[in-house]
């Protein structure tokens, strides 16, 4: 699914209107209609809400609030309006404010009359939407400052008053501070970052039947990856494959305390269906590894607590490192070392050895840029924030960190997934792809080392080409991350559990099981 920027998106309606031969308080009507079942899925009939408030702006999203005002009241809701008082009205909203029976009570808001609202009122945010061009001021600021402060229940109309779409605006600017967005055709960018989150609260993304061609035609480097977009992503195994057909895998994990971090991430990548996997580790964890993971082999270090040694590459399809390794010197040499290998090209015309850098080996990289150079194309780095600044800056927000996160992958040529709670995949060609699964569950330790473990088995896995492998185990990983908590919920969910759960995860995605999340 694709992110389109507000001007884009005022530019979709546009071309809805025109296409579907509607009027546009036709297509206001649907939006409106969508948040009307916003309310009914949330009060159902007969359970209404004692006092509900819609503040309506001027323009478009006010119009949204009136033609909801009324449908609500067509729906014995009781109802109040509340307008904020401009010196041009647009005209879907003078249509609409026309419709709205007598019988609702509408008041203009001044500095002196602002709206009474209490911790039971519900009110429907329809200030600003898109059409958002300055940062609120004036009456406009003091009656959203009004609304933050009576912690009433807030609906947000398309996106929280007073926040840009996909910019940040200023500190300290007047935002509504949403419990619910409701939100037309496409999620915008704002609500994947985290910086939002307090405006924002849970959103959801109603369908009114934009144009699908302008949306197609429309080019932006932002993606939202969900469950449409990733059915059949996984390409069944053929009948007489053998597992030589799904790749042998090569994990460099583990030190001295931290063999779990190998030993989840080895359970990740056999869940992930890879054919043969190795796990290079330590001598101190070999008793652990071989009796935790016996489907995997295992080659021990000659070091008993860290790794000092590359084993030969030529068996491998795919090499990850980094979880639980730790920042020995000698790892560091190993990492060098791998580096190298793979930045030599394996066959004449073949693509470099797939790799995935996490944890360990992304702090490596931090503390020696000039390896940065030797990353094959197509590298995977898997780093949260706090490593992502380590290998580039500091970011001064997220639009910021997003940046950099472009930059950089642009510039190294490599796929890099800055985790999160909307982990954002970017690509060398300058896009990035948000994931939509995965819960505040998975913020717990272990959870990236199942996500390293993962990448590496579909990155050994030829027929994936290498974005849609990363995709694809991004976004399987959340759905595993889902499926574990229905089971033990967000706060008892393991690591482990994301592993036991990736097996369902990936049918899902798979080319017969065409089901959603
Ligand atoms: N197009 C369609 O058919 C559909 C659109 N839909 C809905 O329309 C919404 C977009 O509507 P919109 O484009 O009219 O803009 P909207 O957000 O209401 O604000 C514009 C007004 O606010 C004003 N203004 C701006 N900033 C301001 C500020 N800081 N302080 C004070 N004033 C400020 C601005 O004035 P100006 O900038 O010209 O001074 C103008 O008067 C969209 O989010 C969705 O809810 C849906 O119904 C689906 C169909
Ligand atoms: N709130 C959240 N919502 C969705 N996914 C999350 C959330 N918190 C963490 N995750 C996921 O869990 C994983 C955590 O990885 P990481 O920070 O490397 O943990 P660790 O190093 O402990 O394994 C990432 O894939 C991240 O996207
Ligand atoms: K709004």
């Amino acid at each position: 699914m694709k992110i389109l920027t507000a001007a884009q998106t005022r530019a979709l309606d546009q071309a809805t209107i025109t296409e579907q031969g509607l009027t546009s308080a036709q297509l206001m009507e649907r939006a409106a209609q969508a948040l009307l079942f916003w309310f009914y899925g949330q009060y159902g009939y007969g359970r209404v809400p004692a006092d509900t408030l819609l503040l309506c702006g001027p323009g478009n999203n006010g119009g949204d609030g009136l033609a909801l005002a009324r449908l609500l009241h067509e729906a014995n809701y009781s109802v109040r309006v509340a307008l904020l008082p401009a010196s041009r009205y647009s005209p879907d909203w003078q249509h609409n404010r026309q419709r709205l029976p007598a019988a609702v009570p509408v008041a203009e808001i001044s500095a002196g009359a602002l709206p009474a609202i209490s911790a039971d009122t519900v009110v429907v945010d329809a200030l600003f939407g898109t059409g958002l061009s300055r940062p609120l001021a004036g009456l406009a600021a003091a009656v959203v400052a009004h609304l933050n402060q009576a912690q009433a229940r807030v609906l947000a109309v398309d996106i929280p008053s007073g926040l840009f779409a996909e910019a940040s605006q200023p500190a300290d600017s007047a935002v509504v501070r949403a419990r619910h967005t409701v939100s037309f055709g496409l999620p915008k960018l704002a609500f994947l970052l985290p910086q939002n989150a307090e405006f924002v609260g849970e959103w959801q993304v109603e369908d009114i039947e934009l144009s699908p061609g302008f949306i197609a035609r429309t080019t932006t480097p932002w993606h939202y990856t969900d469950a449409a977009t990733m059915a059949g992503q996984l390409p069944p195994r053929p009948r007489f494959s053998h597992k030589g057909t799904f790749g042998h895998a090569l994990l460099l994990a583990g030190s001295r305390g931290k063999m779990g971090a190998a030993v989840l991430a080895a359970g990740a990548c056999l869940r992930g269906g890879v054919g043969l996997l190795t796990a290079h580790i330590p001598a101190c964890g070999y008793d652990i590894f071989q009796n935790s993971q016996p489907e995997a082999m295992c080659l021990s270090d000659a070091q008993p607590d860290h790794i000092s040694e590359l084993p030969n590459l030529k068996p491998y399809q795919a090499v990850a490192i980094g979880p639980g390794l730790g920042q020995h010197a000698a790892s560091s040499s190993v990492l060098r070392q791998l580096l190298e290998a793979a930045s030599q090209p394996r066959e004449k015309t073949g693509p470099p050895l797939p790799l995935v850098l996490d944890a360990d080996a992304l702090n490596l990289l931090g503390q020696h840029r000039e390896l940065l150079s030797l990353l094959p194309e197509n590298a995977v780095l898997t780093p949260h924030p706090k490593e992502f600044e380590r290998l580039t800056e500091p970011a001064r927000d997220d639009y910021h960190r997003l940046e950099l996160l472009r930059d950089f992958a642009q510039q190294h040529r490599c796929l890099v997934v800055l985790k999160g709670a909307y982990t954002c995949l970017a690509t060398p060609g300058g896009e990035l792809h948000f994931n939509s699964t995965g819960n505040p569950g998975m913020a717990t330790g272990g959870s990236g080392d199942v996500l390293t473990g993962l990448l590496l088995a579909l990155r050994a896995d030829a027929r994936l080409l290498p974005f849609e492998a990363v995709r694809l185990a991004v976004y399987a990983h959340g759905l595993a991350g889902d499926l574990a908590a229905h089971e033990t919920g967000e706060a008892g969910l393991v690591a482990g559990d994301i592993v036991r759960h990736l097996g369902p995860a990936l049918s899902r995605c798979s080319q017969r099981a065409q089901n959603t999340k």
